[in-house]
């Protein structure tokens, strides 16, 4: 075995003398400020130096049941600990809130194929908080956030997942008992999918159809206990179990869950937006999208995440690209360069890193936009609830698109030693790719943008008043066919990609009017369809590029010199690179000549090599400890060659030297060929 030594590597040093900015400086804007990087660094390690959770353990060698079993065994460490911390700081919901978004980095060291407890806050607790009424919160609410009981969000069927008006799941009240009876009629009405179903929780939100009187209501939550608290077995007239295995999320523990005449009391409907009166009278919602609202404020919070998935593996590939060495670019160079010196694979890297950083201002935008617009929900008024679904709904399929796709592009960056399991990049992607799919299938998604859009398209071209976000469209309603000029600056090449979008979104409305006149509205939209999700992407990339501005402008007039140069040419990157991934929408509509493109080319190579110098201080400015980047190639001393050879030790089949197949097949094999 090899002398395994452990100092910094020389060739990552050398690239952080080179920074020249201060990375504390940029950590304390990435997380808010230096409080709050402090707070962040003490939330993780006290979960992170709790020796009980055995994090040296490589769990990718343990069987599918023995994951699952040392995940719950994990999440019953970390959850005790978090609600002593959440005393400790306060108790109250600023304080969660604080200890959940710093989880959110530490779980990726604990939990890497997912949290078996997820639903439970994410999503079954927020539902709760949403929808109760005064009486059901009082009643609810204390159990779970103490934990006394767990729940998850049980609305997906084996038959549908998307078109939610169809689950087949029925609740039907009985006025003479006072309860609902919940049944499953078919095999496609069996809930499917739910996180943390299988065999963890013991409570679940069910969305399912409400019938009173004889009619059917549309589909309402309830609170149903499917687990006996005691024994843990399912609740009688309850099916429940696991799926089995899947692509990844092996932990989430995604479950089943069928009932026969399960009998559940009138309280637990809940009932903050429906309501029906104990005489089975139903009063419909003042809005009635509200019983959506949980799924609004995941998709949310999901664009934080693709954030903490995006930050490792751009950490991962900037690392392991300024210490491994390969192929001189003057080939009678005796010193082989670090491979980010070939320009192609800064080109893979810097990109990924500038999203982050957009991303995250985007992020941020949203969830206040969120909290503003719930409170406004909070006091009757739903004025801004669609143009809020609009947007997270774009922003759900375009980032965690653009995560799988990163992530994907980063392990290739990495070469042979990417797709190792030890790189780190298997479960980002297995959970970016995930994301794609849960909480709103994203071409679903995508198409719920759209027909915003198309909707305010027709305003736009009326002279109605416009939401904020697509006050472009009056621009182009107002060129009347005109092309936008092209101008390089950046809010230039942000009024090119509104004329992109805003050019596609009309073609996408010209279409759909020239289909109806031998379609319906609808199978004209389905023609369309193509058109109008690019509609929404490029919608998407307007608001991700105008919020980057935004904030970079008020960024840089409160940071040091320095640090105002790699913001500026974060926005510079993220803004060209953009412009000429999506060339030909832009050439469409707006007038852009070859000289231009080629002028934006040398612009983008210009800037790799800026970032060249900032990157190694940008990622290790994300300051993710080496636990949570999780990764042999991107550990911060930069030992990589020390890390791969040692994780490859830890495999099961090095334990011995002769492997017992060896004896029973390879043996007999080889003799009878002598
Ligand atoms: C601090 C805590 C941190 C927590 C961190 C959070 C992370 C937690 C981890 C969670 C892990 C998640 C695991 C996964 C969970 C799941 O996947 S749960 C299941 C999710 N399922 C879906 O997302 C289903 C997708 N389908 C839909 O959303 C809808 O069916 C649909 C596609 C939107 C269609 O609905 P439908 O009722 O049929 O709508 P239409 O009749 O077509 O009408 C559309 C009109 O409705 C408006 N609209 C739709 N949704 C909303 C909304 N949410 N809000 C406001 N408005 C909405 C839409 O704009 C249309 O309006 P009009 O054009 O005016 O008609
Ligand atoms: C890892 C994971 C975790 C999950 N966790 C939960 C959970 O905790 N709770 C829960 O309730 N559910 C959960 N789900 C279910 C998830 O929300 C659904 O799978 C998701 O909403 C997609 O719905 P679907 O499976 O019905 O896809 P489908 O709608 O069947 O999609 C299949 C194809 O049809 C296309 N399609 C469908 N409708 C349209 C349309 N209107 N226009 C154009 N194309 C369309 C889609 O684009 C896609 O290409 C989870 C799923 C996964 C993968």
């Amino acid at each position: 075995m090899p002398a395994i030594s452990k100092t910094i590597n020389k060739d990552l040093k050398e690239e952080r003398d080179k920074v020249k900015f201060n990375i504390e400086e940029f950590t304390n804007w990435f997380y808010g400020g230096s409080e709050k990087v402090l707070e962040k660094r003490k939330i993780e390690n006290y979960f992170l130096s709790d020796k009980s959770l055995n994090l040296e353990t490589d769990t990718s060698y343990l069987s599918y049941k023995e994951k699952y079993e040392e995940a719950i065994r994990r999440s019953c460490i970390v959850y005790p600990k978090m609600l002593k911390l959440h005393q400790e700081l306060g108790g109250t919901e600023e304080d969660f809130r604080k200890i959940m978004d710093n989880l959110r980095y530490t779980m990726s060291a604990i939990q890497k194929e997912g949290n078996p407890f997820m639903l439970h806050f994410g999503m079954f607790t927020v539902t709760i908080m949403n929808l109760a009424n005064d009486e059901q919160l009082s009643e609810w609410l204390p159990k779970c956030v103490n934990c006394e009981i767990l729940g998850t969000y049980a609305q997906t069927e084996l038959g549908h997942g998307t078109f939610i008006k169809k689950l087949e799941t029925t609740a039907t009240y009985d006025p003479k008992t006072k309860e609902f009876v919940l049944n499953t009629p078919t095999l496609t009405a069996y809930k499917w999918w739910p996180g943390n179903l299988g065999h963890t929780v013991n409570h679940a939100i069910v969305m399912a159809q409400l019938y009173t009187k004889g009619e059917c209501c549309g589909i309402q939550p309830f609170i149903v206990q499917i687990r006996d608290l005691e024994t843990h077995k399912p609740m009688p007239g309850i099916t429940v179990g696991d799926i089995g295995n899947k692509v990844g999320f092996q932990t989430v523990n995604n479950g089943f869950l069928a009932f026969n005449n399960v009998r559940i009391p009138y309280k637990n409907m809940l009932m903050k937006s429906s309501k029906l009166s104990e005489d089975g009278t139903f009063i419909k919602p003042k809005n009635a999208k509200q019983n959506y609202g949980t799924m609004v404020f995941v998709r949310v919070y999901m664009i934080m995440d693709v954030v903490v998935n995006m930050s490792r593996a751009a950490t991962i590939a900037t690392r392991y690209s300024m210490v491994r060495r390969q192929s001189p670019i003057n080939p009678n160079d005796e010193v082989e360069p670090k491979i980010i010196e070939h320009m192609t694979q800064q080109y893979k890297i810097f990109p990924a890193i500038a999203k982050v950083i957009i991303y995250k201002c985007m992020a941020d935008n949203l969830r206040n936009l969120y909290q503003q617009i719930t409170l406004e929900g909070t006091k009757g008024s739903f004025e801004r609830a669609p143009e809020l679904h609009a947007l997270s709904c774009c922003l759900k399929a375009v980032c965690t698109n653009d995560a799988a796709k990163t992530t994907e592009i980063l392990r290739l960056a990495c070469g042979g030693h990417g797709f190792l399991n030890s790189s780190g990049f298997a479960d980002n992607y297995k959970n970016a790719t995930a994301a794609q799919t849960y909480e709103g299938e994203n071409t679903v998604m995508l198409l719920q943008t759209a027909r915003f859009l198309i909707k305010s398209f027709t305003k736009a071209k009326n002279g109605e008043k416009l939401t904020e976000g697509v006050f472009y469209l009056n621009d182009f309603v107002k060129r009347n066919g005109k092309r936008e000029p092209f101008d390089d600056s950046i809010r230039g090449i942000l009024r090119a990609i509104q004329a992109a979008a805003a050019g596609k979104i009309s073609s996408a409305w010209k279409h759909i009017e020239e289909k109806k006149k031998f379609l319906t509205v609808e199978e004209a939209t389905n023609q369309t369809g193509i058109e109008l999700i690019r509609c929404a992407e490029l919608h998407c990339y307007v608001c991700l590029l105008q919020t980057g501005i935004e904030e970079i402008e008020q960024i840089i007039k409160n940071v040091s010199p320095a640090l105002r140069e790699v913001f500026k040419n974060v926005l510079e990157l993220y803004a060209i690179d953009n412009v000429l991934n999506m060339i030909g929408d832009i050439l469409q509509h707006v007038d852009m000549t070859n000289a231009d493109i080629d002028k934006l080319q040398k612009r983008l190579e210009a800037v790799l090599t800026f970032f060249r110098s900032s990157a190694i201080g940008i990622v290790d400015g994300f300051d993710l400890s080496d636990a949570v980047v999780s990764s042999t190639l991107g550990t911060y001393d930069g030992n990589v060659y020390e890390n791969i050879f040692e994780a490859a030790m830890k495999s099961p089949l090095n334990q011995e030297d002769v492997n017992k197949s060896f004896h029973l097949y390879l043996k007999p094999f080889l003799k009878s060929n002598l």
